[in-house]
């Protein structure tokens, strides 16, 4: 455990404390509701996205309960798909919206899907197309968007070409369906953005039992199922991304927990990012550790494609950097809760910011952020980023809806006060592990 010293005196690195990875937990209760048996997932993430996605589970038939305070989520498996008609509402969550069709097409029945307005909104159009052509049934209005009506039972394997390149989300759906199939299936995948999600999604699928194999830009998977097998879940890397850019935005120390070299999810890389800024990053076997520098390091670019859900992190602090810093590589980012690009440079120019974006980057050019209203567009992750902000420049921000961070991180205020309420650490003191 990090500690420093201060004329002697020991003091630990304070630790936020980060919830459940909502990528693992949607991967593993849906893997696990596909299994044989009961699984157990230990501190998942409790919040408005796995709550919609267990809720849609519990719709298509899956028994999933709960302990005492959460810290366990017993799922109880259907060895299989889902079998009878179902309504399913997917909220908010882009995951439940990609993940769930392709699962429900290896079973029998019809399925509607819905979400949020916001969910509405967001592109479909690739997965509807890939089911289509491995034999699937899919009913859908003239915008390829939701609501849609899948009938079960038409998947049975085969061989397709899927584009990636506007969300990783359509593979993961399609490979994590596909061990359930009666015939092996093969996709090949010229093109993909956040890459690392694809990765999770196959060492998941393998703690499950499943027979997958990847051979440079094709993936093959082999019939045979899933079996029950307790996880635990690591804390969200991308809710840990605000934590770290908050020590490094004001020269202080925080540890992350259960977040270290051997984590399933790319977005710890943001904290290897910050080391461009001149923070000092020590990642261990189980933890954490970032520390800020005296003042923050501009004058880089940075292809942040494989893990854009934190660009927006790095974007919100930039401005505080002695230099402008470019992100590039996140066109696929302006289909998400909100066009990301376009959400971050409005409200950085409303502070005052100078800002130049173009279709797949954004450069942000070194300022003294003025107060002012954030739009959050409904987006939780432009409410963390600039309340990271806020707290790094003193500019007295409001934000015109705090609730949304409950997508993913309900308590994302009260941490962040909580913790960086302790003073400032002093950076001239030496480190010891
Ligand atoms: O598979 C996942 O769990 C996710 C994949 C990413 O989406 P894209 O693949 O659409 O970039 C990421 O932004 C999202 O928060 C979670
Ligand atoms: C893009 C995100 O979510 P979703 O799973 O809805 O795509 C996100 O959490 O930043």
């Amino acid at each position: 455990m990090p500690l420093r010293t201060f004329d002697g005196i020991a003091v630990e690195t304070p630790h936020a404390r980060i919830p459940g990875s909502k990528s693992l937990t949607n991967r593993a209760l849906l893997l696990a509701a596909a299994a044989e048996g009961t699984t157990v997932l230990s501190a998942p993430l409790v919040s408005e996205d796995t709550i919609a996605f267990r809720g849609a589970l519990e719709q298509l038939g899956v028994r999933v309960s709960a302990e005492p305070g959460d810290g366990h989520w017993h799922v109880r498996g259907l060895g299989g798909g889902p079998l009878g008609d179902a309504r399913v509402h997917c909220g908010d969550a882009g995951t439940a919206a990609r993940f769930l069709p392709p699962f429900t097409a290896t079973g029998q029945g019809l399925f509607y899907f819905d979400g949020s307005l916001q969910l509405r909104a967001r592109p479909m159009r690739p997965l509807i197309d890939a089911l289509t052509r491995l034999g699937v049934t899919v009913h859908v209005g003239r915008g390829g968007r939701l609501p849609l009506v899948v009938e079960g039972g038409g998947l049975q394997g085969g061989r397709i070409v899927l584009d990636s390149d506007l969300s990783s989300q359509y593979l993961s759906g399609l490979l994590m369906a596909a061990p359930l199939l009666s015939r092996p299936l093969t996709i090949d995948v010229p093109h993909l953005v956040s890459r690392p999600y694809v990765d999770m999604t196959l060492a998941l699928m393998r703690h499950f039992g499943a027979h997958v194999e990847r051979s440079g830009n094709r993936i093959t998977t082999r019939p045979g199922g899933y079996v029950a097998r307790d996880l635990p879940v690591e804390p969200d890397a991308s809710s840990a991304s605000y934590f770290f850019a908050a020590a490094a935005a004001t020269g202080r120390s925080v540890t992350v927990r259960g977040l270290g070299r051997h984590s399933l999810q790319g977005d710890l890389g943001f904290a290897r990012v910050l080391r461009l800024a001149g923070a000092e990053v020590t990642v261990g076997d189980n933890e954490t550790t970032v520390r800020g520098p005296d003042s923050l390091r501009g004058g880089f670019t940075i292809d942040m494609g494989d893990i854009s859900d934190t660009f927006m992190t790095l974007a919100a602090v930039a401005p505080l950097a002695d230099a402008p810093i470019t992100i590039t590589g996140i066109a696929h980012t302006r289909l998400k809760e909100s066009d990301r690009i376009s959400a971050v440079a409005r409200n950085l120019r409303a502070c005052g910011i100078l800002v130049e974006e173009d279709a797949d980057r954004i450069t942000v050019h070194p300022g003294v952020p003025r107060p002012t209203t954030i739009a959050c567009y409904r987006d939780h992750r432009i409410a963390m980023s600039f309340a990271v902000l806020n707290l790094a420049s003193s500019a007295g921000f409001a934000l015109d809806d705090p609730a949304c961070v409950d997508k993913t991180f309900p308590g994302f205020h009260a941490e962040l006060r909580r913790l960086m309420s302790n003073p400032v650490v002093p950076t001239d003191s030496e480190e010891h592990r």
